[in-house]
């Protein structure tokens, strides 16, 4: 059985880079026949990933962070061919909600198994245009933040997203933002909206605790105006999920989200999206993963 790996260099500053003979390794032992895909950028990744799954590979796994991920999923999403994943990112929110074991062994293990048993898991995905995404689509002050860190050259690593936080609280004011949830019109001032197909975003943070998915539906988070010391105050409850409890924050259930506002960009998987307006759909039974230990809702299992 042929599969193919992306193997990101830049994912978690070479974490997946010197993963990537064990992940070859692992893939071998268990009978599989894997193929690295050269690719030094995303762009690269997709086009040689689509390739791949069109000559017929029976899975595409991605060996890196949400980025490497989402890579693969422009690739196999709406085709039936597979998703594996190894996390090796400085962010695993896919991974983290599908329960793929963190250990990179048996992350191979548990995808290797379901391939030779044929087993799989369906799950919806977001799409916005010719766009897809699995995690959390994101527009407002953490997309300005990780806008921001991007376009930092300095500091490196964690540093870097800590001093664009800082220098996004600086500027913080709410957007006014039109959301349509399949059909319901609603414009509010918001400091941000967050579109979950899953619930974790930014490496860890349970933006969508609700996020099931496998319920055709996206959760959609929508945080009210906050001042600084708010939202300061409420980021350790992002880590649980328990800022939803917040009177400033708002969940909505839609599998149609229409965005519009100003000047804002929309992220996903850690990715640029498109800037509003966007439209979001959630896209039942569109991604077929291998490997998954949960996939049911992750904060409920
Ligand atoms: N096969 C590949 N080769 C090179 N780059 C890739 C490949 N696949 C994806 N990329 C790009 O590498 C970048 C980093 O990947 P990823 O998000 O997986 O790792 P990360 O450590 O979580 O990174 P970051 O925290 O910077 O997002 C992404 O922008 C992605 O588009």
């Amino acid at each position: 059985m042929d599969v193919a790996v992306l193997v990101s260099a830049a994912a978690g500053r070479g974490r997946a880079r010197a993963l990537g003979d064990t992940v070859l390794r692992e893939l071998r032992s268990a009978g599989l026949t894997p193929t690295v895909l050269a690719a030094t950028t995303g762009a690269e990744a997709e086009t040689r990933a689509r390739a791949a799954v069109a000559g017929g590979a029976a899975a595409v796994v991605a060996v890196g962070g949400d980025g490497t991920a989402h890579a693969a999923l422009q690739a196999v999403t709406g085709t039936g061919t597979p998703l594996g994943l190894v996390a090796a990112g400085t962010g695993n929110d896919l991974a983290l909600a599908l329960g793929v074991p963190a250990e990179p062994t048996a992350a191979v293990r548990a995808l290797a198994g379901d391939l030779r048993a044929g087993e799989a898991r369906s799950l919806d995905a977001g799409r916005v245009g010719d766009r897809w995404w699995a995690t959390v689509l994101c527009c407002g002050f953490d997309s300005a933040v990780t806008d921001r860190a991007n376009r930092l050259r300095w500091p490196r690593g964690r540093r870097r997203y800590d001093l664009a936080v800082l220098l996004e609280l600086a500027r913080l004011r709410p957007n006014e933002i039109t959301l349509v949830m399949d059909g319901e019109v609603r414009t509010v001032p918001a400091t941000m909206v967050a579109v979950g197909n899953t619930a974790w975003y930014g490496g860890g943070l349970e933006i969508c605790p609700g996020a099931d998915p496998a319920d055709g539906l996206f959760d959609v988070t929508v945080v009210g105006p906050l001042t600084r010391l708010e939202l300061i105050q409420a980021r350790p409850r992002l880590a649980d999920g328990t800022h939803v409890e917040s009177p400033s924050v708002s969940v909505f259930r839609a599998a149609r989200v229409e965005l519009s506002g100003p000047g804002v960009t929309t992220w996903a998987d850690g990715e640029p999206v498109a800037p509003l307006p966007v439209v979001a759909e959630c896209v039942p039974g569109a991604l077929t993963v291998v490997g998954a230990r949960r996939a049911d809702g992750a904060s409920r299992a």
